[in-house]
């Protein structure tokens, strides 16, 4: 859908942050993958990340940061990309975003892992 129904169904840009806000609570406590994020800027990632799903959901925020040039040097596996892809649905079950918004969401990010995946 290219309207706003998503969103809405996220609970808008606050019902994102939100998700988001908890998600990388999950991806922190994980050992999996915690480690990649050692080093990172949390609330600039928590801000960004809120905007890109806004956006991506039909919502009015901007996002353009490349993905690709973003996680150049992270070496980030698939293993570690399907990690923090269930860390993320984690967190959209237990705010019972409805299952056709969260799928609309993975199936928009599940394309970025051909620029995220280095390793
Ligand atoms: C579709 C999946 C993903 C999306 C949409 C995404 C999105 C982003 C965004 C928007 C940023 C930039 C934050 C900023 O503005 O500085 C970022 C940074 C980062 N991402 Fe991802 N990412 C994804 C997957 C992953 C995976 C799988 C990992 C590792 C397990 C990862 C690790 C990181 C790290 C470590 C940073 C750097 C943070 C910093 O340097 O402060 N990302 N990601």
């Amino acid at each position: 859908r290219a309207d706003a129904t998503y969103y809405h169904e996220f609970g808008d840009r606050a019902g994102i942050h939100v998700v988001i806000t908890d998600f990388l609570g999950y991806v922190l406590a994980d050992d999996r993958i915690k480690a990649y994020f050692t080093n990172a800027n949390i609330a600039v990632l928590n801000a960004s990340l809120t905007n890109q799903v806004c956006m991506l959901e039909g919502g009015p925020c901007k996002f353009d940061e490349n993905m690709k040039t973003i996680h150049k040097n992270l070496g980030v596996t698939e293993a570690a990309f399907n990690a923090l892809a269930e860390d993320l649905q984690k967190s959209m079950n237990q705010h019972d975003i409805p299952l056709a918004a969260q799928n609309d969401l993975l199936s928009k990010l599940a394309p970025m892992k051909h620029d995220i995946v280095t390793k």
